[in-house]
């Protein structure tokens, strides 16, 4: 077969490629970096001449034209299985719903419960075999791909070609329609700030990272914090078994510290299932088979992350309350970004031979009116949702140290966590506490700061 020829008799532009879309139907947009930026431009046009369109994105690298283009909500109905700033933005507006997601099962839901019309993606140019790379994502599009009448594939060059297990691409021959991009460059994260007491998380973290530990890093300016670290550590042969590929993994890998050779599952590899940071990441992806993408069902099983030895997952959260519950993706009725992983890889990870999963926050948070309020509250305000239940929750880490609430009760769990919380917190939450009968005055209480054995 003549791939060159069959590409050509696919090629449409845009505003053909979307003109199948019909009022009522729901049309999934590719993953993360994946998202069909100039597919979604040409849809949103159509806004006056369609009702009820469902739209779903992953992760969407800004804010989704479709969503812009309709402040009725009536033409399109936005939703996003994992909220970034601009998903949030919208969100804020009434203009994106949430769909809850545990990362792991999300390719089973199109195989099971969902349906799915028309599938939109971005991908690298086409091979000479007729294969069009995902690039930084392989995550759930597969089974999104299956579960869709309709496929689109939009190409950018500038998308990397990412080496992968299996599902990192799609045939010429399963494509109904192939759109040409003007191919902007990628997406580069900005790098967040890392500031004192990330740096004092990051420490506390690193302490307890041994030899062949297995990394998950999630998002944000702390797990960057702890990948350099671990750069500029003795730790040797650390392995990748990760669900987002970002930066640091890089500063490991050039300064010795990744081997791969301890891994159980895909020694050597660096497993991910999407990756999101700088030019340099993607540079460093490009056809490099010391990398691996592979779907999430495969890379965020919890069996197959506790299969690898010393699995380590470090992730952020939003608040926790002296339960030990967590909450990543919400605070009070405000949607901040979603389960995602979370819970696969602590869980996962507890499950493996010497693992530990670490969730890492920074004692308070200062809102945009400059008031600060600690993170590790009583209770979660009415509508936060708990992301970690409490009985998965393990290492809580905050710049005053770090709590393993793994095997205690109410009370000894209160006492680690007011032991780690800000200073200025630590009386009212004692109050709160004892109010709440999680309280015991001890005279040996071992999970506190000498300040507060006084206090108590
Ligand atoms: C992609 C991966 O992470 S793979 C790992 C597994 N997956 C997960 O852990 C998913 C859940 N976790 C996450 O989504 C992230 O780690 C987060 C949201 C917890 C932290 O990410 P960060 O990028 O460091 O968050 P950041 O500090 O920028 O805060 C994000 C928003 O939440 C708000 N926020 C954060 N903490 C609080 C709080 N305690 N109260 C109210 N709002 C808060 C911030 O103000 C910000 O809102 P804005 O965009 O309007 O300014
Ligand atoms: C969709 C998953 C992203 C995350 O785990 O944060």
């Amino acid at each position: 077969m003549d791939m060159q020829a069959l590409y050509r008799t696919k090629l449409v532009s845009p505003e053909q490629a979307v003109s199948i879309v019909r009022s009522g139907q729901w049309v999934d947009y590719g993953n993360f970096l994946c998202a069909p930026l100039t597919l979604d431009a040409a849809l949103a046009k159509r806004a006056e001449e369609l009702e009820e369109v469902k739209v779903r994105a992953v992760g969407f690298p800004g804010l989704a034209a479709v969503a812009m283009a309709d402040p009725s909500g009536e033409r399109f109905i936005y939703n996003n299985w994992h909220f970034t700033g601009g998903d949030r933005i919208l969100h804020d507006k009434g203009l994106c719903s949430y769909i809850p997601i545990l990362y792991h099962e999300g390719p089973r839901y199109y195989e099971r419960d969902i349906e799915s019309d028309v599938y939109m993606v971005r991908c690298a140019s086409m091979d000479s075999n007729g294969f069009f790379n995902y690039g930084v994502a392989n995550s759930v599009q597969r089974a999104q791909i299956e579960s869709a009448r309709t496929i689109i594939v939009e190409v950018n060059s500038s998308m990397p070609v990412c080496h992968g297990g299996y599902d990192e691409a799609i045939h010429i021959s399963q494509v109904d329609f192939v759109v040409e991009s003007d191919n902007a460059p990628m997406f580069a994260l900005k790098e967040p700030a890392v500031s004192r007491e990330d740096m004092k998380i990051a420490e506390h973290v690193v302490s307890r990272i041994p030899d062949g530990a297995c990394l998950q890093l999630g998002i944000g300016g702390l797990p960057n914090a702890i990948g350099r670290m671990i750069a500029d550590s003795t730790i040797r042969d650390l392995g990748v078994h990760t669900e987002m590929l970002v930066d640091s993994y890089i500063d490991m890998y050039e300064a010795g510290r990744i081997s791969g050779r301890m891994k159980r599952d895909l020694p050597g590899k660096m497993t991910y299932t999407f990756a999101l940071g700088s030019q340099r990441l993607y540079d460093f992806l490009h056809h490099n088979p010391l990398c691996a993408s592979y779907p999430v069902d495969y890379v965020n099983a919890p069996a197959r992350i506790a299969s690898n030895p010393r699995a380590v997952s470090i992730n952020n959260a939003v608040e926790v309350d002296l339960y030990g519950q967590i909450s990543s993706e919400s605070s009070g009725i405000r949607h901040i970004s979603g389960t995602g992983g979370q819970f696969d890889f602590a869980f996962g990870c507890y499950h493996s031979e010497g693992g530990q999963s670490f969730i890492c926050l920074r004692s308070t948070t200062t809102d945009k009116q400059g008031n600060r309020k600690t993170r590790i509250r009583p209770t979660l305000e009415p509508g936060t949702i708990v992301t970690l239940p409490r009985t998965v929750t393990h290492w809580v880490v905050t710049e005053y140290g770090m709590a393993n609430l793994k095997g205690k009760s109410t009370w000894e769990r209160a006492e680690a966590l007011i032991g780690i919380a800000h200073p200025d917190y630590r009386e009212e939450l004692m109050q709160e506490a004892a109010r709440m009968n999680i309280w015991k005055r001890r005279l040996h209480p071992t999970g506190l700061s000498s300040e507060i054995r006084m206090a108590v």
